[in-house]
């Protein structure tokens, strides 16, 4: 106080100063109203000045202080005398300050938010309403959120200053720094989503619903569900911004649990292709399902040489017994012929191969090898007259063919197989369910009716035949089908009764075409033995059969009759049966036929 008032005294008068110069004296009472008097102007404007911006004439002086200050020190001190600016964040750091007057004290603190320097003192006073959105989040994202939150913020911001209005105030001068520690690892596992949606486009949004949202949203569910419909960009991206992280910790913490699913939410985004996977996964399911079926499946030849296997080997082991070091002589001859009779080959075949054999090793060694390559030769030439492709004359509309035979030889069988043939070669064909007798077989015929895209004509159980067959017939040539194949009871051929109706049927077919019906089909149970031949006889006689089909011949032992007819009738064997399959129909082959019976590879 002493120095003070010397100064005020050397002042205002310097002669009495000088002379009082002594301290002990006692100093008189000072008239301050005269002193206020005798001051200038400009001293008064000093207190004044020094008050409100003591720092400036410092911060001038010491300009490395102000850049640090800025940021938010500096506005402290100003701001208390006018708390209604700064009630933002730089209020806080200051009050800790001290000292508002002088600003010594302040510099200190301020240096730690040295990393400020980035934004010189107009940027800091910006920033400044901004930083409390986003107080915590990194310095690095500061910068970068705060454009875009800036519109929206009003919306994201109340909620924010609810649940941190403390912390928010003190921690908003420090946060950049301090949140380094707490918020890093936290933010850590947010951050992923939360930059790729600001910036994302708005249609992103969508995307990433509620997981991405409502974490860093203020973390109210609420709020969450409502933006997530598809609510535009501008609204959702607000809540993204990283500003919460600090508050949004613990909102995680809540949400995490449930949307765990979150770190796939990330990638969800491309989930919109993901979409691929699912037509992926049907296509994959239908594709192991079918590979085993063919692979274990024989040839058509292998199946019927199996089928006649046990014929062949009856056969052939017959045969390897009469030539068994023995001489081919009249007695030989004559067993021979036993043998290929009971083999069901007939009298006419076996006479041709004991011929055939005598005429060129008679009185000499013969193998049974030797023996079964002349029957085979001689099978070979019977069948070789009948084994004939079937013929279909178009130039009739429809060509007719009238399927007969005993019950269970395959006639419905065949008329399937044979029209999956026909249609696959581009024939239209209609199909005549003409066994009304069983209704099995007049829903079988459907069956294979739909399998071969074929329409199907039938009646009722029990009507008569020869009514459906000529009404077939006519809606065939109206709907222009190129094969009408008509399907008929099977019957035994000494039940006069029924051939007599099977009669009936082609002599009505005969009143809208006389050539018709054009080929009559016969199926012969390879199985039944020399009955087949009694077979023949009476359905050729009744119905005109002009045409064999051999079936069953995957799995009989009496193959032999085939050739017995075939000399017998010389009817034609257009198809062999070789199994119930669609397409087990093959031509016949009289080589082949004839080698697998006679047992020669
Ligand atoms: N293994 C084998 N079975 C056959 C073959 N052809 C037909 N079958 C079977 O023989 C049985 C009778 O066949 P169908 O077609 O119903 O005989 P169908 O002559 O129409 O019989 P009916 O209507 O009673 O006169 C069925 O189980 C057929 O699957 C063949 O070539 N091989």
């Amino acid at each position: 106080m002493a120095g003070f008032f010397k100064k005020i005294f050397s002042f205002g008068k310097k002669e009495v100063v000088e002379e009082r110069i002594d301290e002990t004296a006692p100093l008189p009472p000072i008239k301050w109203e005269a002193l206020d008097a005798l001051k200038p102007a400009a001293e008064q404007v000093v207190p004044e000045f020094l008050k409100r911006d003591e720092p400036r004439p410092e911060a001038e002086t010491t300009p490395t202080v102000e850049p640090e200050v800025i940021p938010a020190p500096e506005p402290a001190p100003v701001e208390e005398p006018v708390p209604a600016p700064e009630p933002t964040i730089p209020p806080a750091p200051e009050p800790t300050v001290p000292s508002e007057p002088e600003p010594l004290p302040e510099p200190a603190p301020k240096e730690e938010p040295a990393p400020a320097p980035e934004t010189p003192e107009p940027p800091a006073p910006e920033e400044v309403p901004l930083t409390p959105a986003t107080p915590e989040p990194t310095p690095e994202r500061q910068p970068q959120e705060v454009p875009a939150p800036a519109p929206a913020e009003p919306e994201i911001v109340p909620s924010r200053p609810e649940k941190r209005p403390e912390p928010a105030p003190v921690e908003v001068p420090t946060p950049a720094e301090v949140p380094a520690e707490t918020p890093a690892p936290i933010e850590v596992p947010t951050p992923a989503p939360s930059p790729l949606q600001p910036s994302s486009e708005a249609g992103a949004a969508p995307h990433p619903p509620a997981g991405t949202f409502s974490p860093y949203s203020d973390g109210e569910k609420e709020e969450v569900s409502a933006p997530t419909p598809e609510a535009p960009a501008a609204e959702i991206a607000p809540p993204i911004r990283q500003p919460a992280p600090i508050e949004s910790q613990p909102v995680i913490a809540e949400i995490a649990p449930e949307p765990q699913p979150l770190p796939p939410p990330a990638p969800e985004p491309k989930a919109a292709p993901g979409k691929v996977t699912v037509t992926k996964k049907v296509e994959q399911k239908a594709e192991p399902q079918k590979a085993p079926e063919p692979a274990p499946r024989r040839s058509w030849f292998q199946r019927m040489k199996d089928g006649l296997a046990r014929s062949s080997k009856e056969l052939t082991g017959n045969i390897a017994g009469v030539f068994t070091k023995r001489k081919l002589d009249e007695e030989t001859l004559q067993d021979l012929e036993d043998v290929l009779i009971r083999a069901d080959l007939g009298m006419e075949t076996a006479l041709r191969v004991t011929d055939a054999l005598a005429a060129s090793r008679y009185g000499k060694d013969v193998s049974d090898t030797e023996v079964r390559a002349i029957m085979a030769a001689e099978v070979e030439k019977v069948l070789t007259h009948v084994a004939m492709p079937l013929e279909l004359d178009l130039s009739h509309k429809p060509h007719v063919i009238l399927v007969v035979g005993v019950n269970g030889t395959g006639k419905t069988t065949t008329i399937g197989k044979l029209a999956a043939k026909l249609t696959d070669g581009g024939l239209s064909v209609m199909l005549a369910a003409g066994d009304t007798f069983r209704a099995a077989a007049i829903e079988q015929l459907k069956i294979w009716g739909e399998r071969t895209k074929s329409p199907v004509i039938a009646s009722k159980l029990g009507a008569d035949a020869a009514g459906l067959a000529y009404d077939a017939f006519e809606r065939a040539k109206e709907a222009g089908s190129d094969v009408l194949i008509i399907d008929t009871a099977g019957r035994l051929q000494n039940k006069t009764e029924l051939m007599a109706e099977l009669e009936k049927i082609v002599r009505v077919l005969g009143k809208l075409d006389p050539e018709a019906p054009h080929t009559v089909l016969q199926t012969v149970d390879a199985t039944t033995g020399q009955n087949a031949l009694n077979q023949v006889e009476i359905f050729r006689n009744i119905a005109g059969v002009n045409g064999l089909v051999m079936t069953k011949l995957d799995g009989t032992a009496r193959g032999g009759i085939l050739v017995a007819i075939a000399a017998k009738h010389k009817l034609p064997v257009y198809f062999i049966g070789v199994g119930e399959q669609v397409d087990d129909l093959e031509p016949f082959s009289a080589s082949e036929f004839a080698r697998a019976i006679a047992g020669v590879a």
